[in-house]
């Protein structure tokens, strides 16, 4: 299954039964080599409506048993197709439940999928970098900001105000047969800090209603404000949240002066921003059904995750307090600002692939978004 090609990463674990699709081009995946525990994979092929991003972001596919005769009504090519059109390896054939419980005892480890030696593998992956060295934002991050229209549109220059900020567009709304129209308040603008963006993400914005824009992830925290933004969304992304501090750096200048929502990296680089630490997980949480305690209702709720590294909660400066808990492991699951327009989510409110039940958080970050602006 796949193409012939090295593919080189930290193995880690899925346990999701469905959403392989969004789990390839989810661009947090990025060096990673994913393994998923469902045992049948590729049986409703590849669509065009479930990219997360424009390819394929894992670095290899390990699977039980692939499909190669898949049965959907919207499929357009096998699982093994589109690996190989992108060039990244897979494997089938091999028990990824036993790969699985050595992850869970020994932790993440790097991996090689070759068609070398055993022997020839060990010295090559010797050489090559670890996982936990590499910038891998870089890798995913978007070259240039665009506007989100059901797809990426490259964004020309934004009309500038007469205070040199960048103007909001106003929805004007007429009736048949009336010259003038009624003059409604302007969309939300929402900045999408792009560390490695699932499109669902962007999606589920626009539908609310918001102006979209993702911004590379470098962008300094002045050309933020000058756009004027109502909101700042803080992406996912690839790689341990210590090697960000050109991000870092930026967020910190932004907290407080616009509302901004972190999910997963976006939530590990605000705590990072306001003197928190993040350190590794022994096998991460990767999955559709990991259960998170909101702390002020007590209300469980189901969610999806991906993630390798978590905030230490002793670490947490005054303000910053813990909001959700993970029931599995207790780890921090999100935080809130006592103060600031300011909360974070470690799981995926997205989904994509994963349990819905979750995307009204947006809806609490455009609650906020409009108080604050009013
Ligand atoms: N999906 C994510 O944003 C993952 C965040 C970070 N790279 C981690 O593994 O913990």
């Amino acid at each position: 299954m796949g193409a012939l090609a090295t593919g080189h990463g930290e193995v880690v674990f899925n346990t999701s039964m469905t959403g392989y699709q969004e789990v390839l081009t989810d661009p947090s995946y990025a060096g990673q080599l994913v393994t998923l525990t469902y045992p049948l994979v590729g049986n409703y092929g590849i669509n065009p409506q479930d990219f997360e991003s424009a390819k394929i972001r894992v670095a290899g596919l390990i699977v039980r048993e692939h499909c190669d005769r898949p049965s959907h009504g919207q499929s357009d090519r096998t699982l093994d197709e589109y690996l190989k059109a992108q060039n990244i390896p897979g494997i089938c054939g091999v028990d990824t439940r036993a790969i699985t419980r050595r992850l869970r005892q020994h932790g993440v480890m790097m991996g090689l999928l070759t068609t070398e030696s055993p022997e020839a593998a060990v010295a090559q992956l010797a050489e090559m970098p670890r996982y936990d060295d590499q910038d891998l934002v870089r890798t995913v991050t978007t070259e240039a900001q665009y506007r989100w229209d059901g797809e990426p549109v490259t964004l020309e220059a934004l009309p500038l105000t007469a205070s040199g900020n960048i103007s909001r567009p106003t929805l004007v709304v007429g009736s048949p047969g009336e010259n003038s129209g009624e003059t409604q308040e302007p969309r939300p603008r929402i900045l999408v800090t792009d560390v490695g963006v699932k499109y669902n993400i962007l999606r589920l914005l626009q539908e609310r209603g918001c102006e979209v824009i993702a911004m590379p992830a470098a962008t300094s925290a002045e050309d933020m404000l000058a756009m004027n933004p109502s909101g700042i969304l803080l992406s996912p992304g690839p790689g341990d949240p210590q090697l960000l501090d050109y991000v870092v750096d930026n967020v910190r200048q932004v907290l407080g002066r616009v509302p901004v929502m972190g999910i997963c990296l976006g939530h590990q680089l605000v705590a990072r921003a306001l003197g928190g630490q993040t350190y590794k997980l022994p096998f991460g949480h990767r999955g559709g059904n990991h259960p998170v305690q909101d702390m002020s209702s007590g209300r469980v709720y189901i969610t999806a995750q991906n993630h390798g590294f978590a905030v230490d909660p002793d670490t947490l400066p005054a303000g910053l307090e813990v909001s959700h808990i993970n029931l599995n492991d207790g780890t921090v699951e999100g935080t809130r600002h006592r103060d600031m327009p300011l909360f974070t989510i470690q799981y995926h409110s997205e989904a994509s692939p994963g349990p819905r039940d979750n995307e009204y958080i947006f809806d609490q970050f455009l609650g906020m978004v409009k108080e604050f602006n009013h």
